[in-house]
């Protein structure tokens, strides 16, 4: 579905991405991982249309999809939940929803849409009046997710989605994400809890100074004795 050839970009003319390569398939989970500064969130940029791309080029669905806005991006059925907190922390579950769906290339359908979600999500219609504040950090990532959904993504790209959660919490967004790909959904995820995102992914990328230094399956990356030493501390059961 998405194919990144060999992108060299950054931020103004300071390279950052060195030669970037991967395939992404449909109705798969693969999950981004390196050592900090190593370009994963500058990756997602770069796919989402918000770097400068000095070269190399951005494919889905085989159609070149470089250097496009990403209110085009989104038109071709891709999302971005950037890290850290998204939602308007003041405003209601659904009142969030509603913005969430601003972007929406169909807004006949906005409504439709939502209720859809919440079948999905049916912690989001309990709560639905509820201010997004007062939700978990667990239960805000899934408003985040679902305010994705509503744009009708193929691929989603997730970044952190763990961050600043209490391991229960992490498992219900991942359960999320392994449900969106049983429904024909891509998503790519940047994740610093790497072995539990390895673990539910079909596919790994390692990054390293920009550059890709591994892609392979998630199975093959998490016994690989190089991605435990040096990404994972040595974690990774089976690495030495
Ligand atoms: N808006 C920006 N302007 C200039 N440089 C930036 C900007 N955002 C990130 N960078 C630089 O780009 C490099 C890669 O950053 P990026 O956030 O992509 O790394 P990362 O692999 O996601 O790291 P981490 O695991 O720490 O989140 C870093 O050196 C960072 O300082």
């Amino acid at each position: 579905m998405l194919e990144v050839r060999d992108v060299h970009g950054g931020y103004g003319k300071m390279a950052i991405l060195n030669g970037v390569s991967c395939t992404i398939p449909k109705a798969s989970i693969t999950t981004v991982i390196g050592p900090n500064g190593a370009g994963k969130s500058t990756l997602f940029k770069a796919i989402f249309g918000l770097l400068n791309i000095h070269s190399g080029q951005i494919l889905l669905d085989g159609q070149d999809v470089t250097r496009q806005t990403p209110r085009q991006m989104i038109a071709h059925g891709v999302t971005y939940v950037p890290q850290g907190r998204n939602v308007v922390p003041q405003l209601s579950v659904y009142h969030n929803l509603e913005l969430g769906g601003i972007t929406a290339p169909d807004q006949k359908q906005l409504k439709a849409r939502i209720e859809a979600v919440m079948d999905r999500f049916p912690m989001l219609r309990e709560f639905r009046d509820r201010k997004a504040i007062e939700l978990s950090g667990g239960q805000q990532k899934q408003l985040e997710v679902a305010r994705a959904l509503l744009l009708d993504p193929k691929l989603i790209l997730i970044d952190e989605p763990s961050i600043g959660l209490s391991p229960n919490l992490v498992q219900e967004v991942f359960r999320t994400l392994m449900q969106l790909r049983d429904n024909g959904v891509a998503v790519l995820m940047v994740e610093q809890n790497a072995k539990a995102a390895l673990a539910i992914s079909d596919y790994g990328l390692v990054l390293e100074l920009g550059q890709t230094r591994m892609h392979d399956k998630a199975s093959t990356l998490l016994t690989d004795p190089r991605v435990g030493r040096i990404f994972l501390g040595g974690h990774v059961e089976g690495a030495t």
